[in-house]
């Protein structure tokens, strides 16, 4: 029996959880930092605010407490908001183990720092002393169909391949399939900053600019996305793998993307700070991913020039029309 906990209970950790928790080999616990939110959960076994339509298996352990989360787990899948990572591994330290593997499934990039999320909770366990293991698990996976059983496929990345090959093992079932990955650069940036060009996507389609506009911008965005990746040290062919292009496309073109939803909210005229009510508390990774990665794309002298109009749109510089204007009127490039 293996024992995981996944630590957050937005839409994405409990689509985890109700997955893993369907195989009778596994002992799942899913941990949410509010008592109230755990005692709803427990009492109505469903995540009623952030994946409602799904039961919660009776297999499936709720909790609050950072002990009982994780002091026994051999699995651990963090999937809080990039912005609240740093400070739950600061809580979850105290509990942590070497033995224990870790397992990434947020995708951004760290405010200020610029660091990838891998890093941060390497960085934030050093200080306990503590170096286990830690990869990431990404892909193009919305948390509804995940629920639902839908065919869908994910790239797990360690840098050591025995350590993916076991969450290989363990996350698999008919319905997910884990393709194994050593490039942990390229998959966690694939990852992140897929939410950028997802947000130029949504603004194409709010301003109903047509589809050869969209297929230009997902073809340009994977151009922008693998230029920045490499330099960070990741691989082109990841870039060109499941948590590169496979997850661009999906949200570049799925209905159920927030980060798509933004940009067309954007399109079609609506200030963003009134969108971002509207999520009401739903994660939109891209909008903070959008400053973090033209950051860390100055920082390697790489151009950006997709989401250095996003960064002017969401920052109210520009207007997603000339945004889209300027990107067309760039002097002619080589392909
Ligand atoms: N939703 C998806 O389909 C999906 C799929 C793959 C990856 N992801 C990624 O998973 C991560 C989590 O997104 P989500 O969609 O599960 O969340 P969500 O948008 O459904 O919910 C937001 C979550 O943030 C939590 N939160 C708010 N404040 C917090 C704090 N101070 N500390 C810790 N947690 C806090 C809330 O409790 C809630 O669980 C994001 O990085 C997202 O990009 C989401
Ligand atoms: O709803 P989004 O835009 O956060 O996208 C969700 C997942 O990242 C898709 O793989």
């Amino acid at each position: 029996m293996s024992r995981i906990a996944i630590l957050g209970s937005g839409a994405w950790g409990t689509a985890l959880a109700v997955h893993l928790s369907q195989r009778s080999d596994h002992n799942v616990v899913l941990w949410t930092r509010s008592p109230a939110a755990a005692a709803e959960m427990r009492q109505q076994r469903e995540n009623l605010r952030h994946l409602p339509g799904f039961a919660l298996p009776a297999a499936l352990t709720i909790t609050s407490e950072a002990i009982e989360a994780v002091a026994d787990a051999e699995i651990v899948v963090s999937v809080v908001p990039s912005e609240h990572l740093r400070a739950t591994y600061t809580h979850f330290a105290p509990w942590l183990r070497k033995e224990q593997i870790l397992v990434s499934a947020t995708k951004g990039i760290e405010d200020g720092t610029l660091l990838r999320m891998t890093e941060v909770i390497r960085q934030t366990l050093a200080s306990s002393a503590l170096n286990p293991p830690c990869g990431v698990l990404s892909g193009p996976s919305f948390a509804q169909e995940v629920a639902a059983g839908s065919p869908t496929a994910l790239t797990i990345a360690f840098v050591e391949n025995a350590f993916a090959a076991k969450i290989q093992r363990e996350f698999s079932s008919a319905t997910l399939r884990l393709y194994t990955n050593e490039d942990l650069v390229g998959v966690e940036l694939g990852g992140a900053l897929k939410n950028v060009i997802a947000i130029a996507s949504g603004v194409v389609t709010g301003l109903i600019l047509g589809h050869n506009a969209a297929a230009a911008l997902i073809t340009r965005g994977i151009a922008e996305i693998t230029r920045l990746a490499v330099a960070c040290g990741g691989r082109r062919t990841t870039l060109a793998g499941l948590s590169g292009l496979g997850d661009l496309v999906l949200t570049c073109t799925g209905s159920l993307s927030r980060n798509r939803l933004v940009g067309m909210e954007l399109g079609k005229g609506r200030a963003l700070e009134e969108i971002l009510t509207g999520l009401d508390g739903k994660v939109a990774e891209g909008v903070r991913t959008t400053f973090a990665a033209l950051d860390l794309a100055n920082s390697h002298g790489i151009e950006m020039p997709i989401t250095e109009q996003v960064a002017a749109i969401l920052s109210g510089r520009r207007s997603p029309l000339d945004a889209m204007r300027e990107l067309m009127a760039r002097p002619g490039k080589d392909e």
